[in-house]
């Protein structure tokens, strides 16, 4: 673990090696302000840039993460390198420890402000697992699924920040055993455990992002919880796929931890059968899997544990795919990679899979049954990854609680 003069536990999941980014305000001071996260404390990064006079002060002081997205990779790296200084330099306490909050008292908000939002379909198993339950009379991958990284457009204006309350949402609904179409609040709510990807640097329109450009566009990496109402979805998806099913609220975590932070994580992807065209081939080298481990909390209760890893499509693909039509992607556009499951039950990352469609409810502690979510239920997704020198990078947690319908 690099030095520093901090306090800090070798295993911390916000070590000198992680660094993630956020935004936050204090009981005293409502204004938004960027944050760094380091242990059990929040460093003020504009405040402290300004104190040193760092000549990036200008892309960290303001309300969200937006201008330090915008600025590229040479001042992300900058940043980080600073950072790292001052924080293994003990001349640099004294200008540091005025800007320093503790971690439990601030509170988190939406990092940066959302531009598009994508969501992909590229866990081979749970894109498995979903076909045999709602399409049990066909083959459960689609012809195109290994060619390229099915996705959807999502609603950006309802991604929220974690600790949101999630509103049960209300709709129709109609299965082949229903006459008519019902309406009311959805019976059959879910999670789905994904890890999502903002972009900083823009593209131009007509320009593609290759799959060895990523690293200079997507600044970062946080855990994403796509809420979903199955009941809805599987009546109203058919032919245009997911929408209303899954843009009442989607969740993500505070705390964007930078690309840099996950080199240790970085790992062959699964082999794809067929190969895919040359614009979705991994750079000579260069592999964007990421070993990232998650897990799945159900009222405190460890549901599953999806690893990352596993993930048919990495980032890289999938941003080269999303560009591949000219279509550019500005900065604050985030995308989410699909949900994360690996093989058997252990290792699914949303209930549908996990309780097979409703058939094989989950067994709870003392005695409760789940297949879908109940009012007043709370869900966390957390993760960690390998960093450098054997230390532990921690994402923090995406969470929410469910809510009754508003009728
Ligand atoms: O196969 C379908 O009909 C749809 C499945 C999904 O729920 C899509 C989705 O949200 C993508 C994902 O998170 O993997
Ligand atoms: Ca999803
Ligand atoms: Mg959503």
């Amino acid at each position: 673990m690099p030095d520093t003069w901090l306090d800090i536990a070798p295993d911390a999941h916000f070590g000198p090696s992680c660094l993630p980014y956020g935004v936050f305000s204090t009981p005293d001071r409502p204004e938004r302000r960027v944050g760094v996260a380091i242990g059990d404390h929040v460093l003020d990064l504009g405040a402290a840039a300004r104190a040193i006079g760092a000549p990036f002060a200008g892309a960290v002081s303001g309300a969200s993460l937006d201008p330090l997205l915008a600025s590229g990779r040479p001042v992300w790296e900058q940043v980080r390198a600073a950072v790292r200084s001052w924080l293994a330099d003990p001349v640099r306490e004294g200008d540091l420890r005025p800007h320093l909050h503790e971690r439990a008292g601030v509170q988190l908000h939406l990092p940066f402000t959302v531009g598009d939002y994508v969501d992909f379909y590229s866990s081979e198993q749970h894109a498995t697992n979903v076909g045999r339950i709602f399409r049990p009379d066909q083959q459960p991958l689609t012809p195109n699924w290994k060619h390229l990284p099915i996705g959807y457009h999502g609603r950006a204006g309802t991604v929220v920040p974690s600790g949101t309350p999630v509103v049960r949402p209300v709709g129709q609904r109609k299965t082949p055993a229903d006459a008519a179409p019902l309406f009311g609040p959805s019976a059959r709510l879910d999670i789905e455990a994904e890890v999502g990807f903002v972009v900083g640097a823009p593209s131009a329109h007509g320009e593609r992002v290759p799959v060895a450009s990523f690293a200079d566009h997507v600044f970062g990496v946080f855990l994403v919880n796509d809420w979903s109402a199955r009941d809805l979805q599987a009546w109203e998806y058919v032919p245009l796929g997911p929408f209303l099913g899954k843009s009442f609220a989607t969740s993500v975590s505070p705390w964007v931890v930078p690309l840099q932070a996950l080199d240790a994580a970085r790992t062959a992807p699964p082999v794809r059968d067929p190969e895919p065209l040359e614009y979705l081939r991994d750079a000579e080298g260069e592999p964007w899997g990421l070993d990232i481990s998650l897990e799945v909390r159900l009222n405190g209760h460890l549901l599953s544990r999806p690893p990352f890893s596993t993930m048919y499509w990495t980032p890289a693909q999938q941003l080269a795919h999303m560009t591949v039509n000219g279509a550019s992607v500005r900065t604050g556009d985030f995308y989410a990679s699909g949900t994360v499951s690996g093989t058997g039950r252990g290792e699914f990352g949303s209930l549908l899979e996990l309780s097979w469609g409703g058939k094989e409810p989950v067994r709870l502690p003392g005695g409760a049954e789940r297949s879908f979510l109940e009012d007043g239920d709370t869900v966390a997704i957390t993760a960690t990854a390998p960093g450098a020198d054997g230390t532990v990078i921690g994402f923090g947690e995406v969470t929410g609680t469910v809510v009754p319908a508003r009728l």
